[in-house]
């Protein structure tokens, strides 16, 4: 089973990479975790907003893969659990499927995106930086494959 994170940002600080790949490298070779990191549009001198997530819309929709199940981190969406989450994996397992996580930029995400998603998930009611999403996410996945293993790291 593959689970893709397709997030606006690239060129993060330190802390970032090294939070992601610390919870990433923990999971086993038959449960991948794969970040993929989209450019942001531009918001410089006189940059329109509206058009810089359209281009990271356009880039988030060409990267889903065809079978994928579309899953976009929002805000608004609906919180799960670490339980709820592991009987999410189980069930994305069972069925072979491959999974995408979508997180938007500073702006959030092109609202085709949040369409395009079969489920929407919150982390929490809280508005989080994105860079910190992919690191939460790293570490939710991390410790919902480690309850289904029934390893002692989650209590
Ligand atoms: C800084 S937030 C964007 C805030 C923007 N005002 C919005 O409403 O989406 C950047 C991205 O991080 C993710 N994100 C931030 N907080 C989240 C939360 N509590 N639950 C799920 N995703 C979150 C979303 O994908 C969001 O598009």
């Amino acid at each position: 089973m593959r689970v893709r994170i397709l997030a606006v940002g690239q060129k993060m600080p330190a802390w970032v990479e090294s939070g992601y790949q610390e919870y990433s490298k923990r999971l086993p070779a038959d449960f991948q975790l794969e970040l993929i990191e989209l450019a942001p549009g531009y918001r410089g001198k006189g940059a329109d907003i509206a058009r810089a997530m359209r281009s990271e819309g356009d880039a988030m929709l060409a990267a889903i893969g065809k079978n994928e199940r579309v899953i976009a981190l929002d805000v608004k969406g609906k919180p799960w659990s670490t339980e709820q989450l592991a009987s999410q994996a189980e069930d994305w397992r069972m069925a072979g499927a491959n999974v995408c996580l979508l997180v938007g930029g500073p702006d959030g995400l092109d609202p085709r995106c949040l369409q395009r998603a079969d489920q929407k998930w919150s982390l929490s009611a809280l508005t989080l930086p994105h860079p910190l999403v992919r690191i939460v996410l790293a570490e939710q996945i991390y410790r919902a494959w480690t309850l289904l293993q029934g390893h002692p790291y989650h209590k």
